[in-house]
This record gives structure tokens, C-alpha cells and sequence, in this order.
């Protein structure tokens, strides 16, 4: 069996970015930048009117004649005197031989002719060509992953379409004769069936939105199928059936499917049974069925496969330090991940932790690590932990 961090180094060696691909923009939140992005323009593109006013050449004179009307969206030009101004609006074009704009607020209006009451600074109210960013410049680097604001601020180039790494396809598998689908009485000898649903949205709510689910009762031969279906994505997760029981038939399904074992078992709890292998292009994790096994080997290692395929430079597990509030035990020699809540460093744990269990992990916002050698943790004792269920 092998420690959690060999386990961690087997997936960073095996897992790698997945090609790059045009994406509209619109279509491409959460991704990951393949390339370098240099401003096509420069923003702002032309001088704009930063206020609803007049534009004028600044200098000595005060009175001068309204000659026309300037409003966001012309490109009128205009010749300008210096006892000469024109009405202009927010956005719109700064006449060329225009310096200066003045609020409406700071001029007097008689007819055609407005009357300065405090002359601004040369340029104010103007933006130049260029104030935010030059044509050319570089807008982002390539790993940059885009959100809201970055789709607007690329939109505000005229970009439509940007080059990024592709997000992964996911199948995720089910297998089990007991699952039963929510939404109808409990069958005898049945249970809810309920991995699909936490760890599909475990991917959407990272991003992952494309998972195909499939569903397989505990039978070889279609293990078999429903695994060589799921090898045509990216990343196979597979739920229950991957243990040593007499219908546990995963490992040979993915043995059968041709799939290369990298690992099977980590010296862990829960999710002692974890299986991660790959075939020619795809990564499979086939997680222990045991809720709290399933969601916990997810989090810590199919995660971190997904974050380098995806091209999220941050791929490593961002474990904090708390400090445990009550002495916890550890009996088994192994590492243990065991929930509790977190506020202010403080860690409080559950009593009810097992890999059947998701009481604590409902109720947890932190995922305690407790090292394998530690047999009896005190209260004050330092411990990492992943913070969880937070937004
Ligand atoms: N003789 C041994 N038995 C077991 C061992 C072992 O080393 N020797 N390991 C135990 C550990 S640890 C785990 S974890 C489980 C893993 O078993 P499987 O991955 O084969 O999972 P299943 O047997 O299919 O299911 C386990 C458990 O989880 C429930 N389950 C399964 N799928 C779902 C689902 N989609 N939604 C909700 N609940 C699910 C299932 O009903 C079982 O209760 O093996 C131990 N056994
Ligand atoms: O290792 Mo299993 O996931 O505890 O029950």
C-alpha cells in the first residue's frame, strides 16, 4: 500500500494538460489561457469626453460660441476657435483641435453661448488614446484563468475568440445492484443511490461541466461495456466495486478494457481502495463506493488530476494549518481525513466519522489530515487541513 503523498506524486507524474483549443470567449469561463494576449487596440481607441459638457481649445477666453454638437457614437470633426466650444456628451469623440472638456455644471449657458466660471486644467475630462492600455501591450499572460471580468475587459477589444486549454470530458460510472434512484419508496435491501449526484456536482461547482453519467449493476461483462464507453473521455471516474468482494468488478473490467493500473489501495482511511490507472488517453479513478471514501478521494486526488489537465497552474492541495480544540485519535495507522468545522484556526471534529458516513462531511467546512504516525493528537496541536463546502 503507499503512502497519501506517493499516491499525490503518481498523479502529478501521470496527469498532463490536455491540448489547447479556439474557444469563443463567450464559452470559455473557468478555462485556462493558452497563449499570451496583446491588446489589438489601445483602450480607449480614440480621445473620449469623460463628462457630459462642452469641449474647447483651453485658454485665456471665457465666453465662447456653442458651434455644434458632439454626442457619443459621432465622428464629426470640427474646427475650433479659441472663443469657440462644442457640446458634448459622455463617450463621444473629443474633436481633434478640442484640448478640454468642462462639466455643464461649471458653465453658465446664454443661447448659443456659454460663459466659463472656473477654467479647469488643460486636458481635463478627456481620455486619452491609449490611458488603460496601448495596442500591443500585453492585455493577460498565457495561464490566466478567465472570469467575468476578463471576458469583459477581452470583449472590450473586439476579442471573440481565445485560444485555452481544453477542459477535461468526464464519464463518471455508478455501479451497484442496491442503488436505488431518489424519488420513489425504498425497495427492500435498496439504498438511495447518491455518489452520482455529490460528485457531479462536486464537478459542475469546479467548473467541470462536461460529465456524462452511466449507471452499471454488478455484472462483468457490462462493466466491461459501460468502462469501454467511458474510456472515450478524458477522465473516467467510477464509483463502488472496487474492493475484493465476489461482485466487486471493476478492476477486472478496467484490467479487461486494457486500462495500465498505476496504483490500487493508499494507506489511507477513508478511501483505502482507491484504483488509478490510464489507458492511451484517458485517467481513471475508481473510487471505493463508501460515500465519505468516494467524496474524499475526489477531493484529494481526482481533483488535482483535473486541475493539471485543465492547465490550473495551482494544482496543488492548499491545505491551511488549524489548531485541534479536543484530543483526537488516531488507531489505525494510517492517514486519516476526518471533518470538523474550522473558525478562526480553531478546529472542532465530529464524532461520527466513517466511510459509509456523510453526517460530518454535510456539516464540515474543513477536511482534517491526520498523519499516519500520530496515534494521539492534543488539544492545541497544530494539523493541515483542506478547507471544504465553502464558496
Ligand atoms: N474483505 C474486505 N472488504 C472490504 C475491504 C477490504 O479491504 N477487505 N475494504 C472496505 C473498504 S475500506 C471500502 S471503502 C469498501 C469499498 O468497497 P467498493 O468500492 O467495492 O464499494 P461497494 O462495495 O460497491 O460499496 C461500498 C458501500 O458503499 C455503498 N455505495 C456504493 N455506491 C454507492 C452510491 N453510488 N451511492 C450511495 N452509496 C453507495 C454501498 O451500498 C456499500 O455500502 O469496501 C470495504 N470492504
Ligand atoms: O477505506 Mo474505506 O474507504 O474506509 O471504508
Amino acid at each position: 500500500m503507499i503512502s497519501v503523498s506517493e499516491a499525490l506524486d503518481l498523479i502529478k507524474t501521470h496527469a498532463s494538460q490536455l491540448p489547447s483549443v479556439k474557444s469563443l470567449l463567450r464559452d470559455s469561463y473557468g478555462c485556462y489561457l493558452a497563449e499570451e494576449i496583446l491588446a489589438p487596440i489601445s483602450l480607449p481607441s480614440f480621445r473620449q469626453s469623460a463628462m457630459d459638457g462642452y469641449a474647447f481649445r483651453k485658454g485665456e477666453i471665457v465666453e465662447l460660441e456653442v458651434i455644434g454638437e458632439c454626442k457619443a457614437g459621432d465622428a464629426t470633426e470640427f474646427e475650433i476657435q479659441e472663443n469657440q466650444a462644442v457640446r458634448i456628451f459622455t463617450g463621444a469623440r473629443v474633436p481633434d483641435q478640442a484640448d478640454t472638456v468642462i462639466m455643464q455644471e461649471h458653465v453658465e449657458v446664454n443661447g448659443g453661448k456659454i460663459s466659463i466660471q472656473k477654467m479647469p486644467e488643460k486636458s481635463t475630462n478627456v481620455r486619452e488614446v491609449g490611458e488603460q492600455i496601448q495596442a500591443g501591450d500585453q492585455v493577460l499572460p498565457a495561464g490566466t484563468r478567465i472570469n467575468e471580468s476578463i471576458i469583459g475587459f477581452l470583449t472590450s477589444f473586439g476579442i471573440t475568440e481565445v485560444l485555452v486549454i481544453s477542459k477535461p470530458k468526464i464519464t463518471l460510472i455508478v455501479t451497484g445492484n442496491e442503488l436505488q434512484e431518489a424519488g420513489s419508496p425504498l425497495r427492500p435491501g435498496s439504498i438511495y443511490e447518491s455518489n452520482a449526484i455529490m460528485l457531479e456536482s462536486a464537478l459542475k461547482s469546479r467548473g467541470f461541466d462536461s460529465v456524462q453519467l452511466l449507471k452499471v449493476v454488478d455484472d462483468l461483462e457490462a462493466t466491461k461495456r459501460t468502462i469501454a464507453y467511458g474510456l472515450e473521455s478524458d477522465l473516467l471516474l467510477i464509483s463502488g466495486g472496487i474492493s475484493v468482494g465476489d461482485y466487486d468488478f471493476v478492476k477486472e473490467a478496467l484490467q479487461a478494457n486494457g486500462v495500465q493500473e498505476i496504483f490500487y489501495k493508499i494507506n489511507q482511511k477513508p478511501g483505502k481502495p482507491l484504483w488509478f490507472g490510464k489507458s492511451d488517453k484517458t485517467l481513471v479513478f475508481a473510487l471505493p463506493g463508501n460515500p465519505a471514501s468516494s467524496l474524499t478521494c475526489f477531493l484529494i486526488y481526482a481533483l488535482s488530476a483535473l486541475k493539471i489537465m485543465s492547465g490550473n497552474p495551482d494544482y496543488d492541495l492548499n491545505f491551511q494549518t488549524g489548531v485541534l480544540k479536543h484530543r483526537t485519535f488516531n488507531k489505525f495507522g494510517k492517514t486519516l481525513f476526518i471533518l470538523g468545522t474550522e473558525k478562526n484556526g480553531q478546529l472542532e471534529i465530529y464524532p461520527k466519522q466513517a466511510s459509509s458516513m456523510l453526517i460530518s462531511y454535510a456539516l464540515g467546512n474543513a477536511l482534517v489530515l491526520v498523519p499516519a504516525e500520530k496515534e494521539i493528537l492534543e488539544p492545541g496541536e497544530s494539523v493541515l487541513f483542506l478547507p471544504i463546502n465553502r464558496s
